[in-house]
């Protein structure tokens, strides 16, 4: 069990605190770790998989951590099980995890895995959505802001004040080999996951096991038609906007001509230029 104690604003404790219980009442060996800092749940997991004795590690906070537990599971049969503690929850919704801890709790116990579709990012992998741009950059300062207890709240003020500031830039992209140059990019979303920063639904028809990404370019718009465009991005209803350009890929590369901020699962990992190439089936999901 791997607890992310701060993550929802301190859920991550309560949850646990909710299923100690249960696994004493299944009388499961277990063992917990609460992380410190950013990367601690990768390192922890690390070690976990190492271990032969280790069936399952249940990540138990938001998308955040399932990213970082996510990391040292890809390309192990050792699967994934997560229990929702975070704002966003991305993952849980898209993957139908009960954001109930019992019901999500019965689920791991239940021991059915799947495998799912991550992606190489460089050194690490992305396990459900990834974005380079605008939503980059209010990741990072919604990840740095004092006030990210306030959830929604806080990611709105994000993105008015990156809105306000942030300047499209002229972008190459090859996508499975075919290159296309794009002006003004405002962002470029890549996900296996419908579900992304908190319940917007940027590529609606996305799947996490059909060895693709579903690849969504915002560009060439004025900064009042994005302001407007970003209701409808929750309903996934900007799919037929016409300065909205969606491909499949199993790989693809960006780069700009001045770095763009990338994050992967809502944490910030880099800049451009980035290669991001598909890695079918090599997470097992509880
Ligand atoms: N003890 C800790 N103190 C501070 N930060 C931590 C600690 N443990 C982990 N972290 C970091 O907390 C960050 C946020 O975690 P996570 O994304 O799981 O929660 P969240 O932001 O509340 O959820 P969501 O991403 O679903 O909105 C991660 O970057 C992680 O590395």
């Amino acid at each position: 069990m791997i607890v992310n104690p701060v993550s929802g604003n301190g859920r991550g404790r309560k949850v646990w605190k909710r299923v100690r219980p249960l696994l004493k009442q299944a009388g499961l060996p277990y063992r917990v770790y609460f992380t410190t800092g950013r990367g601690h749940a990768t390192v922890l997991s690390r070690q976990a998989v190492e271990s032969p004795q280790v069936e399952a590690v249940v990540a138990i906070g938001g998308d955040g951590t399932v990213h970082e537990v996510g990391n040292a599971l890809v390309g192990t049969n050792v699967p994934l099980g997560y229990l929702p503690a975070g704002s966003g929850n991305d993952f849980a919704v898209a993957h139908r995890i009960p954001l109930d801890p019992q019901k999500a709790w019965e689920r791991v116990l239940h021991g059915r895995s799947r495998a799912v579709d991550t992606a190489r990012i460089g050194e690490r992998f992305m396990i459900g959505f990834m974005g380079i741009g605008f939503d980059a950059a209010v990741a990072k300062r919604v990840n740095e802001s004092r006030w990210k207890r306030f959830g929604k709240f806080v990611y709105a003020g994000g993105v008015l004040r990156e809105w306000s500031r942030f300047h499209p830039v002229n972008v190459q992209i090859t996508m499975d080999g075919n290159l296309y140059d794009l002006d003004r990019v405002w962002l470029i979303a890549a996900t296996h996951i419908p579900n992304y920063a908190g319940g917007m639904q940027i590529c609606p028809g996305a799947e996490d096991d059909d060895g693709q990404l579903d690849i969504c370019c915002v560009r060439d718009i004025s900064r009042r038609t994005f302001l407007r465009l970003f209701p409808s991005v929750y309903r996934g209803t900007h799919v037929d906007q016409p300065f909205i350009q969606f491909q499949r890929a199993r790989q693809f590369t960006v780069s700009s001509e001045t770095p763009l901020l990338v994050h992967a699962d809502g944490e910030v990992i880099g800049q451009t230029p980035i290669t991001v190439t598909v890695l079918p089936r090599s997470l097992q999901v509880l």
